[in-house]
């Protein structure tokens, strides 16, 4: 699904990030990127979002390659970035009026959607339901607490109908159990949609409930893939469990090691 081959970038004269990085994520699957402050991680979910151009080597989604933002990735950010003049359910269905402007041109909405505003109301109505805030619809963002408005920026994600959904630390500004509580919404979403993700998080207990493949970046220039697999994804309710503990050590081991190694290679 997201190919990443030979990829080379930087800022500038601050040198690159990535040399000759090549790492493959398959459909369906649920990936973490984690790793020291600084090292790349926002970047290269930018690269795959198509919001980054790659300076060299290639980067691809579905067979395509991606010199754009396509119009099937869905994009959360921590910001939630919700429009504070228009209700949540407004709010909500802003990326389909869109689609409407543009019509199916295959850039701004994919070429193959039939749009339809009774449909899309329906869909809007079901992602509302889904994410909970249905009774919330008629407020507006300003009137909604951060988990609440989080929930929102999802489902205005989701009624897009994405097939790969990119996630730059969702849930990072909210408190624990608010937190847990839309991991589990994004773990059944995986397991039921079939959803690709790919979630860039500084939580490593994130890490592990919401990627199982999670992908440690280093400090400097990041030249080969450090990938873990893990199979405890969705296993939040065995934080305590030692498995799950020391699955977090190594974790932290590994981004204590890749910070050591700064100045890449
Ligand atoms: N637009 C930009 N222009 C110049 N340098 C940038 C830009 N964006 C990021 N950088 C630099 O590139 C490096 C990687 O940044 P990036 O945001 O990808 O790291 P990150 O791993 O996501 O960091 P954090 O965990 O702190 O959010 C950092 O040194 C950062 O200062």
């Amino acid at each position: 699904m997201i190919k990443v081959t030979n990829l080379r970038f930087g800022y500038g004269e601050r040198g690159d990030i990535f040399d000759d990085f090549s790492v493959s994520m398959k459909k369906g699957e649920a990936w973490t990127i984690i790793g020291p402050s600084g090292c790349g991680k926002t970047t290269l979910l930018f690269l795959i979002a198509g919001l980054n151009t790659p300076a060299g080597g290639m980067i691809s989604v579905g067979g395509q390659k991606i010199h754009r933002p396509r119009p099937r990735t869905g994009l959360v950010l921590q910001d939630h970035g919700l429009l504070p003049w228009a209700t949540i359910f407004d709010n909500v269905r802003l990326g389909l009026e869109i689609r409407h402007f543009y019509g199916p041109d295959g850039k701004h909405s994919p070429a193959d959607i039939e749009l339809d505003q009774k449909r899309d109301r329906e869909r809007v109505a079901y992602w509302l339901d889904r994410l909970n805030i249905s009774n919330l619809q008629e407020m507006y963002p300003a009137q909604l607490s951060r988990g609440q408005r989080q929930r929102a920026a999802i489902a205005r994600t989701l009624v897009m109908e994405p097939d790969m959904l990119l996630m730059d630390e969702p849930f990072s500004a909210l408190d624990a159990p608010i937190r847990e509580e839309l991991q589990k919404v994004m773990n059944g979403f995986h397991r039921e949609e079939g959803l690709t993700s790919l979630t860039v998080t500084h939580d490593i207990e994130e890490a592990v409930v919401l990627g199982e493949k999670i992908l440690v970046l280093q400090q400097g220039c990041n030249v080969r893939p450090l990938i873990v697999d893990n199979h405890l994804l969705g296993e939040i309710d065995r934080k305590s469990d030692p498995e799950f503990v020391n699955r977090c050590s190594e974790l932290r081991r590994l981004i204590a090691g890749a910070g050591e190694r700064e100045g890449g290679r």
